[in-house]
């Protein structure tokens, strides 16, 4: 049993719905055993309480409970940083290439690693994956992520049309992969699956349908795609698809729109599209920097919780600007000041919960992860800034645990993250001398 002792915040619970949702300790701790947190409250009463725990040391930087990004792309490691362009342009230019240079397993397991390597040293602890075309990339995948020790709901992108020839597959192999990657990796150590068709732009009936009978054969299974992310992007969809009533009735004509449903983006929706997704329980992801990046737009966050949709976040790297989901949250509320009126004003404890709770929330994990609620696993990361840095300094003179949060947001880097875990493991350790201390 360990008790680990740090300045410690979380939010077990929404602050887009109650006041006081964030929960903060200054001498905090949580106790831990086998993985699992038996309690988190304040060091004092829980060392009193627990005066046999091995105490682990962390004072002098902040424990949070692990990010969790609803969206990120593997095979776009490489290709980080394609600036000047809009979605359809990236797409064919600057990103479907690279996807497809992951036919090649060799080439896939070293991005694969890449890819693994960035989210537990940003402090991503889980994250929702969209993956490769190519079944023997995702095979590669998760046994990588296997290793890794990281969460993740992963699948295999499904296309038939509109992007490269070597990227289309078929709805008949749509299903058979699809139905052979869930048997070798859904729930297989912290893996979970989800069906991935790109978008319905580059996605037929057909293939649609295909996704749709992997979720009525295997429930449990999670779904993915992309959804009202640019203008263009919509206005070929509408070409596409002229029955469908909008962007959203082309993945809810096929069944494709539950509780399990992670939407990415969904910059530009209609009220009918909000009301749908609101009675379905499933999840838009917000992707800040992408939006920016990508010029797609500002995200309507008002409209959204208005409608009773909930919102969760990602850093769709690499159409976003890396694997930061501290920077997304600035982003976020960047994003949310910029449209005034509109906007939904958001604090330090709203980017934490979207960083976290809300996306153990999206993926139907919020029993085992996304905050440090007893019986949760001990998903974390240990924020300490480097000596002399920026936020050394400012933390130093934050006036209370919100602000402490504001600073994080605004200044913490990949460069502060000292140590993650998830379920009790060490999946990244900054290269220093041990900051575990024994007493
Ligand atoms: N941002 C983003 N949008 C998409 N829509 C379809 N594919 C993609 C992608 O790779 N990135
Ligand atoms: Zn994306």
């Amino acid at each position: 049993m360990k008790l680990y002792r740090a300045a410690l915040m979380h939010t077990p619970g929404s602050p887009f719905a109650v006041p006081d949702a964030l929960q903060t300790h200054d001498d905090g701790g949580l106790l831990v055993e086998e993985g699992r947190i038996l309690a988190c409250g304040s060091y004092p009463d829980l060392r009193a309480a627990w005066p046999g725990a091995e105490v682990v040391d962390l004072r002098g930087g902040v424990l949070l409970p692990g990010f969790i990004d609803t969206h990120v792309h593997y095979p776009q490691v490489r290709v980080l940083g394609g600036l000047g362009m809009g979605l359809l342009e990236w797409l064919d230019k600057n990103t479907l290439p690279e996807e497809a240079r992951l036919a090649d397993d060799t080439y896939a397991r070293a991005v694969a690693r890449e890819f693994l390597a960035a989210l537990a040293s940003n402090g991503t602890t889980t994250a929702l994956v969209f993956g490769s075309h190519y079944a023997s990339a995702m095979d590669v995948f998760f046994g990588e992520a296997g290793a890794s020790g990281l969460r993740v709901v992963a699948g295999q992108v499904v296309s038939d049309r509109m992007l490269r020839p070597e990227l289309h597959t078929t709805p008949e192999r749509t299903y058979t992969e699809g139905r052979a990657l869930i048997e070798r990796w859904h729930g297989v150590g912290r893996s979970l699956y989800a069906v991935t068709p790109r978008f319905s732009l580059s996605a037929s009936e057909g293939i649609l349908d295909a996704c749709a009978s992997l979720l009525r054969e295997f429930p449990d299974v999670r779904f993915t795609s992309h959804i009202n992310e640019s203008p263009r992007e919509i206005e070929t969809v509408r070409r596409l698809f002229p029955e469908a009533r909008d962007y959203l009735d082309t993945y809810e004509r096929a069944g494709l729109v539950t509780r399990h449903s992670v939407f990415a983006h969904n910059v530009h929706p209609s009220n009918r599209e909000l009301g749908v997704m609101a009675e379905h329980r499933c999840t838009a992801a917000h992707c800040p920097c992408s939006n920016s990046s990508l010029g797609s737009g500002l995200f309507p966050l008002r409209r959204h919780l208005q409608a009773g949709v909930h919102v969760s976040l990602g850093t769709d790297v690499g159409g976003g600007t890396g694997f930061s989901m501290l920077k997304e949250g600035l982003q976020a509320y960047f994003m949310q000041q910029l449209l005034g009126a509109e906007g939904e004003p958001l604090g330090p404890a709203h980017l934490l919960y979207l960083a976290t709770r809300a996306g153990a929330e999206a993926l139907g994990l919020a029993d085992l992860t996304g905050d440090f609620g007893g019986g949760k696993a001990f998903d974390a990361v240990y924020l300490r800034p480097p000596p002399g840095t920026t936020l050394d300094t400012v933390l130093r003179h934050a006036e209370d645990p919100g602000r402490v949060l504001a600073d994080l947001f605004t200044l913490g880097t990949q460069a502060d993250v000292a140590q993650v875990w998830v379920g009790g493991d060490v999946v990244y350790q900054r290269a220093a001398a041990s900051l575990e201390v024994s007493v």
